[in-house]
């Protein structure tokens, strides 16, 4: 990056796989984090997710053949940050993903070498989980050490610019949307997370709260409005209710699906929403099944983030 800053925005994701190499170092990182497994000792979880990783790559990366090889997280993070850059003349724009590169650590170099000194962190998550807002965050503090001064933005599922973008989305993906049952799907959370304080249930409540009185306000009515989970991983008992067990019932019916708790595109929407779940949509009889893209690099997002960081 040629341009000259004194402050840089760095974006906060998850990351996504490139190839299969790089899902198995997903993965890897992934189950070796200590807000996601929460044992306490840290060889018993590099055990568990050695074991976790050999079973689940194969299968794992049998999804992402589906869609061409790998993540779209990535290319379209690319794009947001390189429309981010344009849009704001001295402010230097990076993404940290958490489990596959760029890593904070990359990102902590750039902006030494830059003598950058102000840094705010966006995570990508409009909803605070352990598992996510804060494990990215801890993660980039880390690589910081003390040689920033770090701002961190707060939760921004309430923004009124962020929430007008989402609602633009829901309106021009369906003509009629009197004929179809909105659902927001959330990534799912262990219920064990969620008991110990999480307040990512809470906030995703909040959240479809929020947008479904938006709704009415504009006018827009859909036949139903829920809030369901998907991705549930392993035995133990997950955020309810779950999508599949919500499509049911929905025979004979359309049903547009908002992905809420996610901002940029990924395995976990065009496959499993958009390949996995549209076939459970079509075993049900559910007669037209249509999923929202998320806001990626969309104009309106970027006005949204010019008034959540206020930059
Ligand atoms: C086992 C625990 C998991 C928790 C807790 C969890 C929380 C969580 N995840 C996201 C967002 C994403 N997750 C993605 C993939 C993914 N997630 C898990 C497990 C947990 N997630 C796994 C094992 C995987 C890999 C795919 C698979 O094997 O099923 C992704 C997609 C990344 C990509 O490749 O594109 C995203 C995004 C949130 C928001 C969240 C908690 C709120
Ligand atoms: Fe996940
Ligand atoms: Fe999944």
């Amino acid at each position: 990056m040629t341009k000259q800053c004194n402050k840089a925005l760095v974006l906060l994701n998850m990351g996504g796989a490139r190839n299969k190499d790089e899902l198995k170092m997903f993965l890897t990182n992934m189950f070796n984090d200590k807000n996601i497994l929460t044992v306490k000792s840290n060889l018993l979880r590099s055990i568990i997710a050695k074991f976790i990783v050999s079973s689940r790559l194969n299968s794992a990366w049998k999804n992402y053949e589906e869609i061409g090889n790998q993540s779209p997280i990535n290319p379209l993070t690319e794009k947001l940050v390189d429309r981010l850059n344009d849009e704001f003349e001295d402010i230097c724009v990076y993404q940290a993903m958490r489990y596959t590169p760029p890593f904070a650590s990359e990102v902590v170099k750039d902006l030494e070498l830059k003598g950058i000194k102000d840094v705010v962190l966006l995570p990508l998550y409009p909803q605070y989980s352990t598992t996510t807002t804060k494990s990215s965050v801890e993660d980039f503090q880390e690589a910081a050490k003390d040689k920033f001064n770090i701002e961190v933005i707060e939760p921004y599922y309430q923004n009124k610019v962020f929430n007008e973008a989402l609602i633009d989305t829901i309106k021009n993906t369906v003509e009629n949307p009197n004929e179809y049952n909105l659902i927001f799907s959330a990534h799912g959370l262990p219920q064990k997370i969620v008991d110990a304080g999480d307040p990512y249930e809470k906030h995703v409540n909040e959240h479809v709260k929020i947008l479904s009185d938006i709704l009415k306000e504009q006018g827009v009515e859909f036949k139903s409005i829920s809030l369901s989970y998907q991705s549930k991983v392993g035995p133990m008992k997950w955020l309810e209710p779950a999508l599949d067990k919500e499509l049911e019932k929905y025979k004979d019916q359309k049903v547009l699906i908002y992905p809420i708790a996610f901002i940029v595109d990924n395995s976990e929407t065009d496959f499993e929403l958009s390949i996995e779940y549209k076939e459970e949509a079509d075993k049900i009889g559910i007669v037209d099944y249509k999923v929202c893209k998320c806001l990626n690099y969309d104009e309106k997002f970027i006005k949204a983030i010019r008034d959540i960081t206020k930059l």
